[in-house]
């Protein structure tokens, strides 16, 4: 085959493997020896109760918090010592947890900063109105005004601005009306679709998780206790990790 088309059938998602890795924060470990695969164009679920290292994890892939042990590759290249810009710039999305927005910025503003350049940001607007419409109108509101779903979903709008071939996620539906977590469900499915992103979505519902994924793990004290795939048997199984 040519090169040229067997990269036209490569998939666009990156391949995201991690190996026995371990990070902490001081004297106390947190992740304790995690392998775990996203291949390309899948999306993992990762699971598991309060405090058990979750986001952790993710930040560590990020390289916000320090690898202490192991290994973490995309597309087969170790990130080890790359900072956070750069694995962006490599195509790494990010919709944390805690509250990302610049409250005072407009809806734009917020954006705008996570483009390059401002020539990019017609066609991202676009996309971005194709799966949440109602930011067309909302440009120049500010994001702190916004309500706690319309800036849930404005943080996962910026995160898809750059187009990321591995998008990490953290508990993006906590809080919402089903009505927003359907939104969103919705614009992973179409985003995976048209892109062939990878994604590690960390969540609590269970329902939006086995939904929009393909595979699922849970987190127990920083190791993973079970894994498997998502389909609708697994609930009762998840379910046995989850309840306290
Ligand atoms: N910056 C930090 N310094 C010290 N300890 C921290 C720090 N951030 C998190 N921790 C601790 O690490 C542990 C794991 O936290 P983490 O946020 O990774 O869990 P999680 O599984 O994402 O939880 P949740 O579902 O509640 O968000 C917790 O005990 C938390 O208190």
């Amino acid at each position: 085959m040519a090169e040229a088309a067997r990269r036209a059938e490569a998939p666009a998602g990156g391949d995201l493997a991690l190996d026995e890795v371990a990070s902490g924060y001081g004297a106390v470990s947190i992740v304790k020896g995690v392998s775990l695969r996203v291949r390309p164009g899948e999306i993992v679920a990762l699971l598991g109760k309060n405090g058990m290292g979750k986001t952790t994890l993710l930040k560590t892939i990020l390289g916000m918090v320090a690898l202490r042990g192991g290994a973490i590759s995309i597309d087969g290249a170790s990130t080890a010592g790359l900072a956070p810009a750069k694995l962006v710039a490599l195509g790494v999305g990010y919709a944390p947890q805690e509250q990302p927005l610049f409250q005072d910025l407009t809806v734009r503003d917020n954006l705008r900063l996570a483009l390059s350049s401002d020539r990019l940001l017609p066609e991202a607007l676009e996309r971005a109105f194709g799966h949440f419409p109602f930011l067309k109108d909302r440009l120049s509101q500010r994001a702190g005004t916004l309500s706690g779903g319309e800036q849930k979903m404005l943080i996962l709008t910026r995160a898809l601005m750059l187009k990321p071939r591995l998008l990490l996620i953290d508990e993006i539906s906590e809080g919402l009306q089903p009505s927003v977590v359907d939104r969103i469900a919705n614009a992973l499915a179409e985003e995976r679709a048209a892109s062939g992103a990878s994604m590690l979505i960390v969540e609590q519902n269970l329902d939006f998780a086995l939904r929009v994924s393909d595979r699922w793990a849970v987190l127990k004290l920083g190791e993973i206790d079970d894994e498997g795939v998502a389909e609708a048997e697994a609930r009762d199984r998840v379910l046995r990790h989850l309840s306290v």
